[in-house]
């Protein structure tokens, strides 16, 4: 069958990939079931509008009490907050949750869609880099199954058809530097924020883009391979790919390299995503090699990106050390957004808390979130002294 129907809900649907994931599900004509955002309540009402969710959730109580007085002609019904979210996520008619909100704030509705048995097609990066050991034993333990949806995962999970880690030898996993790539940490000192959202290959929102410039995203994805393949540090190579052609390679003990290559669309990987195992038609651009001409590969400048290198050491340490530096890592980008530090004091948060914030091992999830209050807390203290 072509189009067999899913069910989808989509948690951040006023997001890049959110919106990206709903043009997906209307192309497909998949039953949107509910969408969470944060607080951006016109988009919500108009998307409520077309799709006719059953449920809707925003995280704010003014956010909800607008939406409310927007939707009363309907009969939507309106949740708040995380409770909300995960509401949605461990609903009875999902065949699919696709977490795309940013941050950390996604690790309880990845829980709740694994505890509840849902597949969990996973954009939100941050969800596997606090808490990487829980979330994949909960998908374990309930049977479901965590789909990558970041770009460079997707392409990994796409080169492994299925066959076992024990096989693998080595994840390359491309990287595109970034809009500094080429610079000197002395260069980047007065950057401003307009100059660190003008990423090279792709439009995404803006905290995963300033996590471009300062590479953390590739640090992120580093930590996040790991659980998703099961395959150790010294398992992950990063490469600087500039062209964002090669989306990543899996290396087989054999020697052979699988490659997935693409035009930068997320429109793909969502909707791999979406519909695996199965593979629909898309409406993207073509892939013209002929106009690439060249395939580039370079060594990351670890000096120079001095996130990537903390990302890297939180991998290798365990526990709570990449929760850590990723709640580090967002507090320190909400400044910088803000323009109440500079661009390089990303990365002396993200490296401070690394050092000074304990972080052992963990049981739970209170553990976790203890961690990243403990982290936020660091980089606000930091930041104000
Ligand atoms: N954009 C991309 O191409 C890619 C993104 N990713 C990952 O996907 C995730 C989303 O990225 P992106 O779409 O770019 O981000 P955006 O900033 O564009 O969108 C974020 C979404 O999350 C919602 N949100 C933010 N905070 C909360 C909260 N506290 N409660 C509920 N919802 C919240 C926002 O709602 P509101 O609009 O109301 O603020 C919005 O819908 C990130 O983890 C990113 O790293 C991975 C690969 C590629
Ligand atoms: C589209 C996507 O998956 C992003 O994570 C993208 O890969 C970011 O690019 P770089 O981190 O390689 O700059
Ligand atoms: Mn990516």
């Amino acid at each position: 069958m072509e189009n067999e129907q899913k069910t989808i809900s989509i948690l951040g649907s006023t997001g890049s990939i959110g919106t990206q994931a709903i043009k997906v599900c209307e192309a497909l004509g998949f039953r949107v079931r509910a969408l969470a955002a944060r607080s951006n309540v016109s988009l919500l009402e108009q998307q409520a509008r077309r799709l006719r969710p059953a449920l809707l959730s925003v995280s704010n109580e003014e956010a909800w009490r607008d939406l409310r007085v927007r939707l009363a002609d309907t009969n939507v019904e309106i949740l708040l907050g995380t409770e909300g979210m995960c509401e949605i996520a461990a609903g009875g008619e999902n065949d699919l949750v696709l977490n795309s909100v940013v941050g950390m704030v996604g690790l309880r509705p990845t829980l709740a869609a694994l505890e509840a048995g849902k597949d969990v097609a996973l954009a939100n990066k941050e969800t596997l880099v606090a808490a990487g050991g829980l979330v994949t034993e909960t998908a374990r333990r309930h049977g479901a199954r965590l789909i990558p949806v970041d770009s460079e995962h997707s392409a990994i999970f796409q080169c492994l058809c299925g066959n076992d880690s024990k096989d693998v030898r080595r994840l390359l996993l491309t990287a595109s530097g970034g809009p500094f790539f080429g610079r000197r940490s002395e260069e980047l000192e007065h950057v401003m924020v307009e100059d660190a959202l003008r990423h090279p290959n792709w439009q995404m929102g803006a905290k995963i883009t300033v996590d471009c410039a300062t590479m953390m995203n590739k640090g992120l994805e580093f930590i996040e391979a790991m659980w998703l393949f099961g395959v150790a540090p010294e398992q992950i190579e990063i490469l600087v790919h500039r062209e964002s052609v090669v989306h990543s390679m899996v290396e087989y003990r054999d020697g052979a390299v699988m490659a997935q290559l693409g035009v930068p669309d997320m429109a793909i990987p969502i909707q791999y995503a979406l519909t695996f195992p199965r593979r629909l038609s898309c409406e993207v651009g073509t892939l013209d090699l002929f106009e690439v001409g060249k395939l580039t590969f370079q060594r990351p400048d670890y000096e120079t990106f001095r996130c990537l290198g903390a990302a890297l050491e939180a991998a290798k340490r365990g526990g709570l050390s990449p929760c850590v530096v990723n709640a580090a890592n967002e507090a320190a980008v909400a400044l910088f957004l803000e323009r109440k530090i500079g661009f390089m004091e990303i990365a002396r948060a993200v490296c401070g808390a690394l050092e000074e914030v304990p972080a052992g091992d963990y049981e739970s999830l209170d553990e976790v979130l203890e961690a990243a209050r403990r982290a936020q807390d660091y980089v606000n203290q930091k930041i104000s002294q």
